[in-house]
């Protein structure tokens, strides 16, 4: 269903409660299944997190997460331990062709029972859930970090626990990093140096001072918001709730990198203030390796475009496999604005230009991430948005907090 944006001028002032980060929420999850005492706080209210936490109630043995990767790969770990359990675990048809052979061969040399049921190193896959006797194993860590994250999730409910060597340049890591502080603050002893990461045995019930976790709110959701105060007039604030100054998340590095764009950020107790404080030189270049934020690429790439700025950026190599090829999703978006723009399997390069075509409609792919990238582009053109229903993979409301915010849509 289509959402049509007028050119909007937003409030000078606002505020937003966020909701909690997906990946927080979705590893917090399936820890409470494994440690029940566990209970969490400001959950996510995405798609995602929702669909974990049915899939991890569900009695059938046929489940279904849709377009959700981190609960594809994580729920593979885990029903390949819940030994005496036959499921088959599918998805999308973007998630059969999402790849996960690098996490099923990992399982599988650990001692578990995986096979595929359609397309061999692709869901659907049927899993026997097992004992897993093994403790150590080598795995290909420049694809996807959350075949590792699934595997550290699991790793302290093994007999031995887990020694995990990592192969080839490591991408995505504060998502592994985000995962081995969350088993610390359980309780669950961890280390990582170098390439190999150990993860040490917990049998036992999680002391009291540990069972209570609270989910810092979503930095790739507060991306979007980013991108608006960058589109913004001078002075023009927004206040978003709840984050940590010490975030977890990788894409907290947004408070640094929206400095190219003139965009100051603030912390005050468990807010953060975002200011646009000048207007964006039109010589400002932007030139960011994204490895370790792959989520915010396309929000970048689209304040970049919106202010007229050359963009260069790298480490995009995961975006390919993402809820659509998201290299080749905003190449094509981007130059029916107007936009000339260059990838690679990756990278993506956008020349400067200053002229913005009105009236595109934006195709979403199944992409949540499409739809709210392109939605700040209103406080320049009038623009619509193919099917404006996708953000609630991992943002429910965000058509709610843009009104609220004073942007004008139709349906
Ligand atoms: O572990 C996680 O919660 C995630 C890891 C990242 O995936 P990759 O490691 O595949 O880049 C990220 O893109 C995804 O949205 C969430
Ligand atoms: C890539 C994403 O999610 P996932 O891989 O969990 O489907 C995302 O939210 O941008």
């Amino acid at each position: 269903m289509k959402l049509h944006l007028q050119k909007s001028i937003i409030n000078k002032q606002s505020a937003i409660q966020i909701t909690g980060s997906k990946s927080e929420s979705n590893r917090l999850l399936l820890l409470q299944a494994l440690f029940p005492e566990i209970s969490i706080k400001n959950l996510s209210n995405s798609d995602d997190s929702v669909l974990m936490t049915k899939a991890l109630a569900s009695k059938s043995n046929v489940i279904d997460i849709h377009h959700a990767g981190t609960a594809m790969r994580f729920l593979t770990a885990f029903f390949s331990t819940q030994e005496g359990r036959s499921i088959e675990l599918t998805g999308s048809q973007r998630m059969k062709e999402r790849p996960i052979a690098i996490l099923v061969d990992a399982l599988n040399q650990l001692g578990a029972d995986i096979t595929y049921k359609e397309n061999k190193g692709f869901p659907p896959l049927l899993i026997n859930g097992k004992t897993l006797t093994k403790h150590k194993v080598t795995l290909k860590a420049n694809v996807s970090s959350q075949y590792i994250s699934a595997l550290l999730l699991i790793a302290s409910k093994l007999k031995n626990g887990l020694e995990l060597t990592l192969e080839g340049k490591i991408t995505s890591v504060p998502y592994i990093k985000m995962t081995l502080s969350l088993l610390e603050d359980i309780g669950v002893k961890t280390t990582f140096k170098d390439n190999l990461i150990t993860v040490f045995p917990n049998n036992q019930p999680l002391k009291a001072s540990n069972q209570q976790l609270t989910v810092e709110s979503d930095w790739s959701s507060a991306s979007y918001f980013y991108s608006i105060i960058a589109l913004s007039e001078v002075g023009t604030q927004i206040k978003l709730s709840s984050y940590k100054n010490n975030s977890l998340q990788g894409d907290s590095v947004l408070a640094d990198l929206y400095k190219a764009f003139d965009v100051s950020t603030t912390f005050e107790k468990d807010t953060i203030l975002l200011q646009k404080n000048n207007n964006t030189s039109p010589n400002t270049v932007i030139n960011f390796d994204l490895a370790n934020a792959p989520d915010i690429a396309q929000t970048i790439a689209v304040t970049s475009f919106a202010l007229g700025l050359k963009c260069h950026l790298t480490g995009l190599h995961t975006l390919k496999i993402k809820e659509t090829d998201r290299l080749v999703a905003l190449k094509t978006e981007i130059e029916k604005l107007g936009g000339t723009v260059t990838i690679t399997d990756n990278s993506l390069t956008l020349e400067a230009s200053d002229n913005i075509n009105q009236n595109v409609t934006i195709k979403t792919y199944n992409d949540h991430r499409m739809a709210m990238a392109f939605a700040p582009l209103a406080l320049k053109v009038p623009i619509t948005i193919q099917d404006y229903k996708v953000v609630s993979k991992s943002y429910p409301t965000f058509w709610d907090d843009l009104d609220q915010l004073g942007f004008k849509f139709s349906i």
